[in-house]
């Protein structure tokens, strides 16, 4: 469980008094999640899940929680933030900057089979459909000039045999063009533990504090390591096809996309490398908070320089 911040029903009665959603009935903090606290917050009118973000630069916000409201405006099923009584979205709890959302309904899964893989293909092509006419940018908080920063606070950490490997990928990751790639608005962090299903259908993504103006690439990057390897390494390609055939029915794939593969998915393997190790190394404090295992995303890298995957077969 990750809640860095624990919270009292008045606090909560307080944060409501600014919405119009009812009275508190019933609240509990969330079970999962990293980065930041979460709440399930039940009220007179409705069940919603209140955020207290704990890494984030306020300043960030607003792009997340405007984005979160312009993707479900058209339909793209998400997280879609609550307004406040005066038209904000953004509050203040305990000291931290928090939004409440509302709550969808579904669950998460551990081994999604095609036919949830197909749906996931279809969802994202449409959040990056639906991202073109969304105007604000944002760079990607965890972009290369992060994972190089990171890499300084990391190194007397870091075995010899791992940092000769994160040394490398970072030097291949500078050396390479990403330029021709078509870029737009991307999660950059689907996870399985990020995509909510009811039956087949994607019920809502969540978790949108990472989203970014980035590569359209590097979302399928993060999807294919996480949904399509086993912890183990065992590749799983019929969830990778029907990803694939599902997204690129809706937005089709320019030939730098095909090229740039193999690149873009040790990129995604980096990113949550050295995320996971910066977790690892310098924990936030907190009640009850949990880490995920870097180790998976060192040998997912390896694998792929070693052999290169294939965008399409
Ligand atoms: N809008 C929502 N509707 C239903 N459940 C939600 C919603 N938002 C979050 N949850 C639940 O809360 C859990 C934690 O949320 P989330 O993954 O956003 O945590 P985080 O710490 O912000 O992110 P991360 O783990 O990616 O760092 C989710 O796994 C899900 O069970
Ligand atoms: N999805 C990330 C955590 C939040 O960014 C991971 O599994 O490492």
């Amino acid at each position: 469980m990750s809640v860095y911040t624990r919270l009292t029903s008045e606090d909560i009665d307080r944060l409501l008094s600014d919405y119009a959603i009812g009275e508190l009935e019933y609240f509990e903090g969330i079970s999962e999640g990293i980065t930041n606290t979460n709440y399930f917050v039940d009220t007179t009118l409705g069940r919603w899940v209140l955020t207290l973000f704990e890494a984030l630069e306020p300043g960030e916000l607003p792009f997340y929680l405007n984005l979160m409201d312009h993707l479900a405006g058209l339909g793209v099923p998400g997280a879609h933030p609550v307004a406040r009584r005066d038209g904000g979205f953004l509050s203040h709890l305990a000291g931290r900057p928090a939004a409440l959302v509302y709550r969808l309904r579904g669950r998460s899964l551990v081994s999604p089979d095609p036919a949830h893989c197909a749906a996931l293909g279809a969802t994202v092509a449409e959040l990056h459909r639906a991202g073109e006419s969304f105007p604000d940018r944002q760079a990607n908080s965890r972009g290369l000039g992060w994972i190089e920063a990171t890499r300084d606070t990391l190194a007397g950490h870091l075995s010899a045999g791992d940092k000769a490997l994160l040394d490398d990928e970072i030097a291949f990751q500078q050396a390479f063009d990403y330029a021709p790639l078509p870029c737009g608005v991307i999660h950059a962090d689907l996870f399985r533990d990020n995509v909510l299903f009811e039956d087949r259908h994607v019920s809502g993504l969540i978790d949108f504090y990472y989203a970014c103006y980035d590569h359209w690439l590097f979302d399928l990057a993060v999807i294919c390591n996480d949904w399509c390897y086993r912890p183990n390494g065992t590749h799983l390609p019929e969830q990778w096809r029907a990803i694939v055939d599902a997204y690129r029915r809706r937005r089709p794939f320019a030939p730098a996309e095909n090229d740039a593969w193999p690149a873009m998915l040790r990129a995604a393997a980096l990113r949550f490398w050295v995320s996971r190790l910066a977790d690892w190394h310098f924990p936030q404090s907190g009640h009850d908070t949990h880490q995920k295992d870097p180790q998976p995303f060192a040998e997912l890298l390896i694998a792929h320089r070693d052999a290169p995957p294939r965008l399409l077969n």
